[in-house]
């Protein structure tokens, strides 16, 4: 298995770490646009080898795509963070030319890949890789959800007082901060749905710390965070490896399924091989359904805004 992860950045050089520790790829290449930063990362990364018992070999390149190619997993994070005060969708405007010719020159080296998008705002970048490659739908997917659903799983947890091994929970909808719809009335301890312990503020508190997730570890990072979208893209690209047909949320193209058509948007998926296996449409009540309506109208707006 060999994965690319072009953006050897924050969230770059976190994934291919958390790749490495997990040991189930043969081969890392980092790539970025900035004159021996991945190979840098790489080296460094490659000197924890040994500490930390990996054999995974990380390799690093400075805008040269023949070193990604036949990649079976690629991965974008290229591209800018918000800064506090920020949305994501501010960042279209640079994000956008940056994935569509990141997303092109990686096709052409590793045309069977499955294409991991992680540049914000992702919807958005997911959207725009389906409208400017000919890719199959199921081999482009958007993360977000995976690592929404782990916040709400962490305020969950803080909310019950309880260990984090104790609770589920799923986030859906766009990734964004009006536009997350965590799924509080699925949400458990141990099977037992969070209501019976947490009374309806507590839960309104866990669904709007969960929403602005991201906004608040950028207030207080000065930039956006890279551990935990770090390990969730290794969750994804782990499931893929390994053939899992694990349940993720992920922004997929929607062709009809919940009602929403001609967009990519947060719904739970089954990973495994081929990228997206299956869309999985579990039963929302109205609110959930009005609430993720809502959220696919935001995503579409920002789509509005892209040249294709
Ligand atoms: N989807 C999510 O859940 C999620 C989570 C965290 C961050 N993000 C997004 O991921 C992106 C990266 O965040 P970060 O914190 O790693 O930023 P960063 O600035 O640390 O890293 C981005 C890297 O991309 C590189 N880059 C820019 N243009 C490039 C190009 N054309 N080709 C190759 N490399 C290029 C830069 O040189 C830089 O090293 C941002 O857009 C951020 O909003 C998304
Ligand atoms: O918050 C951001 O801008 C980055 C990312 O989307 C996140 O949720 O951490």
């Amino acid at each position: 298995m060999k994965v690319t992860v072009v953006g050897a950045g924050a969230v770059g050089a976190s994934c291919a770490e958390y790749i490495a520790m997990k040991n189930f790829a043969a081969e890392v290449v980092l790539l970025d646009i900035k004159e021996g930063f991945a190979e840098g990362k790489a080296m460094d990364l490659m000197q924890t080898a040994s500490l930390n018992g990996f054999d995974t070999k990380i390799t690093g390149s400075t805008n040269d795509y023949s070193k990604t190619a036949e990649s079976d997993v690629v991965v974008i994070t290229s591209g800018i963070p918000r800064k506090p005060g920020m949305t994501r969708e501010e960042l279209i405007g640079i994000n956008a030319g940056i994935v569509k010719s990141v997303s092109s020159s990686l096709i052409e080296h590793s045309p069977n890949a499955v294409v991991i998008v992680v540049s914000n705002p992702m919807d958005t970048m997911t959207y725009l890789v389906h409208k400017t490659t000919s890719l199959p739908k199921h081999k482009i997917i958007g993360m977000g959800g995976a690592l929404d659903s782990a916040r709400f799983k962490y305020r969950l947890a803080e909310a019950l007082e309880a260990p984090i091994s104790d609770v589920d929970g799923m986030v859906i909808g766009g990734h964004s901060d009006k536009g997350m719809v965590p799924l509080i009335h699925h949400a458990t301890r141990n099977s037992v749905k969070v209501s019976e312990f947490l009374d309806s503020d507590k839960m309104d508190y866990v669904v709007q710390e969960t929403k602005v997730g991201g906004a608040t570890l950028t207030g207080l990072l000065g930039t956006s965070a890279w551990y935990a979208p770090g390990a969730a893209v290794s969750g994804l690209v782990q499931a893929i490896a390994n053939d899992q047909k694990k349940m993720f949320p992920c922004s997929a193209l929607l062709e009809g399924e919940y009602g929403l058509n001609d967009l990519c948007i947060g719904v739970p998926v089954i990973l495994g091989k081929n990228g997206i296996e299956k869309i999985v449409e579990i039963k929302l009540n109205d609110t959930e359904k009005e609430k993720l309506h809502e959220s696919a109208e935001g995503v579409k707006k920002t789509n509005g805004l892209l040249d294709v």
